[in-house]
């Protein structure tokens, strides 16, 4: 019924507007180009590219972030994590970071990084949990204050190369009723399979606890598989490369599914299992084509695999980095697939109910908060002779 309404394609102003969650996105990826500026002064760091003009900066993260390769695109975080060295950083940003995204219709987003990369100052991991969740305490209260409502929630992130993941996961795990939702490994993922810290990952099951793993994205099959067989990741931080399990040409029989546009579609076991099991998949499209997992927007696996209903979900990874934001990466999907607000909900949905958050809490907010929002944003092309000029608008023109 909705499909057939004259306005479910949204405007950039309604993509704005909808509310969106958010499962992947990095704390250190995420800074005002101003404020790295800020910090960089007050805090002595001398190594930015460019120290005086906040565009240049901006720029310069978006083209070094531009290479085909993940371990450059990984490179330029040096520099943000460089000045979230200190309590009173690491509080700023957090809190800007909740600000920003509420900003933009976010309003869940569960928020990584890594706190090992955060101590070249003397802070403690503990120091460092306790400022970032106070930050988001902060950027949550302005945001209401603003207007906006939202509610962010810590991942904690081991890196991959270095050998901390159960002292990361036993962190993630003592502050889980404190801000800190759950775990995850993130880096260069060629050479560091997931099985290298399976004593974090299994020590949080047996604590029942929640995390995600960074796989399929510059590694294909074997790396997912691992996550999700060997570790038991409960999503996977991106899963795009799930997509060389999927055959679209395949011939109907065993694994075929149909397919509205390709016709017959051939899943592999693991494609299947990921399918079947509703593997959440935290997509993030732009990232994807700056680390030359995609090759573009209409290449993108997301296409697919929102066609063949996999537990997909929108995510921004980097908004510096990708010069990008929830916005942003729906609006790409809106041009490249002619997604509606249908759509929009649907992705919505699919990411709040896959947080890590509890399940009341998680309905509650499906229920109370997204889907009246997209009904209200659907409804509004009925009222359309009416809204743009009720009077309120004009004296400014
Ligand atoms: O897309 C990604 N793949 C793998 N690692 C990443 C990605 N984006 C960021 N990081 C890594 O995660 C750390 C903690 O936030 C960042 O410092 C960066 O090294
Ligand atoms: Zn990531």
């Amino acid at each position: 019924m909705t499909s057939e309404t004259p306005n479910t394609v949204p405007t950039p102003e309604q993509i704005r507007r909808a509310p969106k969650a958010l499962l992947h996105d990095h704390l250190d990826g995420g800074l005002r180009p101003a404020t790295i500026i800020e910090l960089a002064r007050e805090t002595g760091y001398s190594g930015l590219p460019e120290s005086d003009d906040a565009d240049r900066l901006n720029a310069w993260f978006r083209e070094s972030a531009d290479s085909g390769s993940l371990e450059r695109y990984l490179e330029t975080f040096a520099h943000t994590c460089a000045v979230m060295q200190t309590r009173d950083a690491l509080v700023r940003v957090a809190a800007e970071c909740a600000e920003d995204l509420a900003a933009d219709g976010v309003v869940y987003a569960e928020v990584r990084y890594a706190p090992e990369q955060h101590l070249e100052r003397g802070l403690t991991l503990e120091q460092v949990v306790e400022a970032v969740n106070e930050g988001f305490r902060l950027g949550e209260r302005r945001a209401r204050a603003a207007g906006n409502r939202i509610r962010v929630g810590a991942l904690l992130t081991a890196m991959r190369h270095a050998a901390r993941a159960l002292e990361i996961a036993e962190l993630a795990n003592g502050y889980r009723d404190q801000g800190v939702v759950g775990f995850d490994i993130a880096g260069a993922e060629a050479g560091y399979p997931p099985t290298r810290h399976l004593d974090a990952f299994e020590f949080l099951k047996r604590e029942n606890n929640h995390f995600t793993i960074h796989a399929g994205e510059a590694f294909g099959l074997p790396s997912i598989w691992q996550a999700l067989q060997w570790c038991g990741a409960d999503r996977l931080g991106h899963g795009v490369r799930i997509i060389d399990d999927i055959d679209p040409g395949g011939a109907a029989g065993a694994g075929a599914v149909s397919d509205a546009k390709s016709g017959e579609v051939r899943l592999g076991r693991l494609a299947a299992y990921v399918r079947d099991k509703r593997v959440p998949l935290e997509l993030c499209p732009s990232s994807n084509l700056q680390t030359g997992a995609a090759a573009s927007y209409a290449e993108h696996p997301i296409g697919l695999l929102r066609r063949l209903n996999f537990r997909a979900t929108v995510n921004t990874d980097n908004r510096l980095m990708s010069g990008t934001s929830m916005s942003a990466e729906f609006g790409h999907l809106v041009r490249t697939f002619g997604y509606t607000l249908d759509d929009m909900q649907w992705f919505t949905v699919n990411a709040m109910k896959s947080a890590f958050i509890p399940f009341d809490e998680r309905l509650a907010m499906i229920n109370e908060v997204i889907k009246p929002g997209y009904a209200e944003l659907k409804a509004e092309w009925l009222f359309h002779a009416a809204a743009p000029d009720n009077g309120l608008t004009s004296a400014s023109g």
